[in-house]
Parts: C-alpha cells; structure tokens; sequence
C-alpha cells in the first residue's frame, strides 16, 4: 500500500478505492483534472470516453495535452499521457460519444460510479439517464468562468437531472472550433473566429490562423466591389468547400478521419445560392424584424458574401474585433455559424433548412446567434481542478456508502467560497428518479410470459405509444419507427421475457419497464412525459399479476392530472426554449 494514501484512507476505503472500477466522461478542462488527481489517489482501474480530438485551443488548461498532439483523439492521449507516469493502471480509453448505441445500460452496470466531466446539457442529460436506468451514481460537475457546480445523484434518493427544467440562459466556456461540432455554439465560436481573424489584427493565437491566405486578402484594392466580391466567394468556398471536402487538418488517425468524414456536408457559393429566389421577397427596409427569423439557407449564403464585402470597405478594417453591438459583424457571424452547422448537419436533405426538423442541430436566426455570441465566458483552469477536487471527494463518501455525507456543491466566486447544501430530494411528479413514477409492479414468470401477453396488458391500460425496455435496451415498441423497421417487434413478439436475460441467470432482480409515451416527440421523452410500469420475475406467478391492484383507479387519476399538468409547462418551457435555441 501507497505509504502516503496510507496515511490519507483508512484501509478499507483504500482497498475500496483501489478495486474500484470507474467510469468517466468528458476529457476535456474537467476530465483532465480528474485523471490526474483520481490517479494520483488510488484509483487503479477506470475507462474513459470522449468523443473530440484535441484543439489548440484546449492546451492552456487540458496539461495532458501537448501541440504535437493536436488533431488526435483526447481519450486515446490522455490514456497515454497518464500511463507514462502510472505505467501499472489498468485504464481503457474510448474514443466515441456516449450516445453511440453500444454503451447501453449493460455497459454502465460494470462500473461502480461514473463521473461526469462534460460540457453540454443534452450530453448530460442522457449520461444522467443511463445512469438512472442502470441504477449507478452520477457525480457531475459543470464550471463557467469562476463558478461551478458539483451535484452527486443515486437513483431515489437525489434529484436528478430531469427534476426541475434547467432555468435561465445557459451560459458556456470557452469552446472552440471542435472537430465535429454537435451545438450551434460551436459553430457560433468558429464564426466568431473567423471574424477576427479576416477582419482584425494579426493573431497567431487566433484559433483559424493559417486557414487563410490573408495576405492576398488585406492587401486587396478596397474600392473594387466586383473584386471584393470574387474574394468573398473564393473565401466561402474555400472554407465551406474545399476545407470540408478534403479533411479535417491535423488529423493524423486515418479512423478519425473517416468518421468525420461520414458527417461532413461541403457546400459551395454556387449550389447554396441554388434556392436564392426564395427570399428575394424579403422586405430589405425590415431587415431588423428579419433578423428575428430564421431565413431561407441561401439567405445566409449570399449574407456571408454582402457583410464580407461591405466589412472590407469599412474604415479601419484589420482592426477589428467581433462586436455583438455591430450589425455587419453580427450578420456576417450568423451567416458563417449557419454554413459551419451545414456542414456538420448529419441529415441534412433539402436547402431549406426549416425541413431539418428534429435534427440536434439547426440552423440561427441573426438575433440568436447574437446572443450566444454573447455569452461565451471563458473556462478557468483553476475552477476545473477545484470542481474535479470536490467530485472526488464526494466519490470518497460513494464508496465508503456515507449517503447522508453526499452534497451538493457550489464554487461562488462572489463570497470565496465553496458551500456545500444538502442534496434535494427527487422532485415527487418526476417521471424519471422519483418513486411516483412507478405506477404499477407487475409480477410474472419471465420464463413462460411472451411479449404478446405483455402487449395485450399494456392494450388492457390503455397505452398506445410505449416502449417495453429491457436492462440493455428497447425490446418491443409499439410505434418505433425504428424497431418496426427492423422488423424487431415481430420477432419479439412470440419470445419469452427471459429471452434477453438468459445469460444473466437467475433474474432476480431483472426488470422490464413499460414507458407510456404521450408524444414520440424527443423533448417530450426528455422532460419526462412518460409513465412507467415495472415487470418482475416472479417464477411462481403464471399468470401477470398486478401488484397494487385496489390502487389501478387512482393510478391511472394520477396519471390524468399529471399529463395535464404536464403538457401545461411542457407547452411554456417548449416555448421558452424554442425562442432561445432552436436544438
Ligand atoms: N456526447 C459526448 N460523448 C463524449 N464526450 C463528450 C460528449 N459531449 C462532449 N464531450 C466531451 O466533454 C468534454 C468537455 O470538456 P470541456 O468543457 O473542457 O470542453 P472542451 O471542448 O475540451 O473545451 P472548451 O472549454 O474549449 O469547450 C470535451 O472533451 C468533449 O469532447
Ligand atoms: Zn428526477
């Protein structure tokens, strides 16, 4: 045993700590942080995941990283970087998002606990889910400038992520041009940077230095709006075009490189403006009342090219910093923020971008842009190993199962202070954490009950859109586009519930749930909309039983009020949030 750790632990947590086997996302400001104390304190075995490469931009703080590995895989580097100095850790690094399908409930139940050291809320927001699902504790941190946050969850006990709808604007560190931006503020960061880079002072630490040849740019004759404009479209194309059609720079993997290349989209001046006819029709004296809008997608082509040539007519030109208050640099960010997130739009079918519906990304209007814009603050090294200290500690009390220990954390910059509060309960009409959300406990024998008895029994509810779900993943549902596709509920239909458990024999603990959907609608599931039955293996049970029968009557009140309540806030918050994003 580590002398020093001797002195630190008693031996049964240190024996804990080194047989542990851990689990954590994000290896960016936070994870690094975490890596670097979690193995200098014990921690033997532990998987880590992120799905980006390394950016110029990340080295200041993310000190696992150096310049030569730019452009490589940050899980695969920080992996390597710590075993050079813990050569015996067992650490396995993943390069991937955790919403890739194979890191399903099954994957998380091998860990003990999983720390979280991510960067945006829709990421945590599933991370907090799986971890519901497979009953694991989350310990999560979040840091803004020189705040942050550190907020343990266990199934049950704790608040989770769904409770309470985030309130507010969100704000956001420092980013960057990512590899493969999954958020319009990463396309807004890029657009932001481009700006300053074409039309302010020379910036080595800009990060787009050398995308550009902008000698030829700022020596041009100003005066010539013709060539001012050829500049522009050569400019557009180069950078929407060429650089996407050839391949991320710095990517030194050739896996990487396919990856990306699989989601990338170029788009030249001339097929964007295919569909310019469309908005000819804008009336050019509202313009203001148009920024509000999100237009057409040749709207904002041809806005790159117009604000590219009249910024380099403006006085002073080369001194330029983007500014939220200037509307030319304003526009001309929008427009860069709309190709970028074209060219990383993964369904992308049709110009009009009011037809990518449903996608992660879509496309700003002027005035959305300019907030995000915004509110980008920067990311403190310091924070990050603060807000990582703490997680750790609070997988200290995880481990030794000190539950009444566990605490909710803030770094509050304006008092100096970190203060712990109490961790609140789960917020009791939660349909994710909260007992409530379990309606209904239905016993049967996985070994003789087929999926068609279950299906009958939800029909006999009054369910019509639901999924049933098993440990690693959805098993029949209903109106799953996907599983219906497949042809996955027809040969489910006539197999048995242990079917999906038979390796983990006995299932005495082993689950179905039944989630009523009340909309197939992705943000509907996300803020809990749904209701939950629970199937458990009863060997002696032939026939389903329902566990709290005399109660159905009530059950299915409460599930009445619910949804209305429900739909009432979803209707505001759906609202709210549209007005602020479009995600
Ligand atoms: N779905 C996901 N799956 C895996 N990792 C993710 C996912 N979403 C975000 N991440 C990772 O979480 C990490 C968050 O770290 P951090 O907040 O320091 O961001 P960053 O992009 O490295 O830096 P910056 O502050 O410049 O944005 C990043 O490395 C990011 O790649
Ligand atoms: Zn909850």
């Amino acid at each position: 045993m580590n002398q020093t750790l001797k002195l630190i632990y008693s031996p049964e947590t240190y024996e804990k700590i080194t047989k542990s086997n851990i689990l954590i996302i994000g290896v960016g400001g936070i994870g690094c942080e975490l890596l670097k104390v979690l193995t200098n304190s014990g921690y033997r075995k532990m998987t880590i995941l992120d799905l980006d490469t390394i950016e110029a931009t990340n080295l200041n703080r993310q000190f696992y990283f150096r310049k030569e590995h730019v452009g490589m895989s940050k899980s695969l580097v920080g992996k390597e970087s710590v075993m050079r100095k813990h050569p015996d850790l067992d650490i396995t690094a993943i390069h991937g998002s955790i919403f890739d399908e194979q890191y399903d409930v099954e994957f998380y139940t091998q860990f003990d606990f999983v720390l979280c050291a991510l960067d945006n809320a829709l990421a945590r927001e599933h991370l907090g889910r799986m971890c519901l699902k497979s009953n694991r504790i989350m310990i999560d941190a979040g840091t803004g400038g020189f705040s942050g946050q550190v907020n343990v969850i266990k199934r049950f006990l704790h608040q989770c992520n769904n409770c309470q709808p985030s309130k507010g604007a969100p704000q956001f560190a420092v980013c960057t041009i990512r590899a493969s931006p999954s958020q319009p503020i990463h396309c807004v960061t890029y657009a932001m940077a481009l700006y300053n880079l074409l039309f302010g002072p020379l910036d080595e630490s800009n990060v787009l230095a050398g995308l550009l040849d902008l000698a030829q740019i700022q020596s041009c004759d100003k005066s010539d709006v013709e060539l001012l404009k050829s500049l522009g479209i050569r400019t557009f194309n180069k950078l929407f075009y060429d650089e996407i059609k050839q391949g991320l720079k710095g990517y030194s993997k050739e896996e990487d490189a396919n990856a990306i290349n699989q989601n990338k989209y170029p788009i030249s001046y001339e097929d964007g403006m295919q569909n310019h006819e469309v908005y000819t029709n804008i009336d050019q004296s509202k313009i203001d009342q148009e920024d509000d809008k999100v237009q057409p997608f040749s709207y904002y082509v041809d806005q790159f090219v117009l604000n590219f040539v009249k910024i380099m007519q403006t006085p002073g030109v080369g001194s330029f910093k983007f500014d939220k208050d200037d509307w030319d640099s304003v526009r001309f960010v929008a427009a860069t923020t709309n190709m970028r997130t074209f060219n990383f739009t993964k369904k992308f079918k049709n110009l009009d971008p009011r037809l990518v519906e449903g996608d992660k990304m879509k496309y700003l209007s002027v005035n959305q842009v300019r907030s995000l814009g915004g509110k980008i603050i920067p990311a403190i090294a310091s924070t990050n190993a603060i807000a990582a200290a703490i997680q750790i500690s609070e997988a200290q009390k995880v481990l030794e199962e000190r539950w009444g220990k566990l605490r909710m954390n803030w770094i509050q910059p304006t008092y100096e202070k970190i203060a712990p509060t109490f961790l609140p309960e789960p917020y009791n009409t939660c349909n994710h954490c909260s007992h409530r959300n379990v309606y209904m406990h239905i016993y049967c024998n996985f070994d003789t009950t087929k999926f068609a008895t279950v299906v009958q029994l939800a029909k006999s509810f009054g369910l019509n859109d639901y999924d049933i779900c098993g440990f690693s993943g959805t098993v029949y549902g209903l109106n799953n586009k996907q599983m219906k596709r497949d042809g996955c509920n027809e040969r489910n239909y006539n197999k048995i519930l242990s079917k999906f458990y038979q390796r983990e024999k006995p299932y005495s603990n082993l689950i179905y749930s039944i989630y009523e959907q009340t909309s197939g609608k992705k943000y509907y599931w996300q803020l809990g909309c749904k209701y939950e039955f629970i199937l458990m293996h009863r060997p002696d049970v032939e026939i389903p039983q329902i566990s709290k029968k005399t109660q159905l009557e009530d059950s299915f009140q409460q599930l009445r009020t619910l949804r209305i309540q429900r739909h009432e806030e979803l209707n505001q918050m759906r609202l709210s949030n549209l007005e602020r994003f479009s995600f």
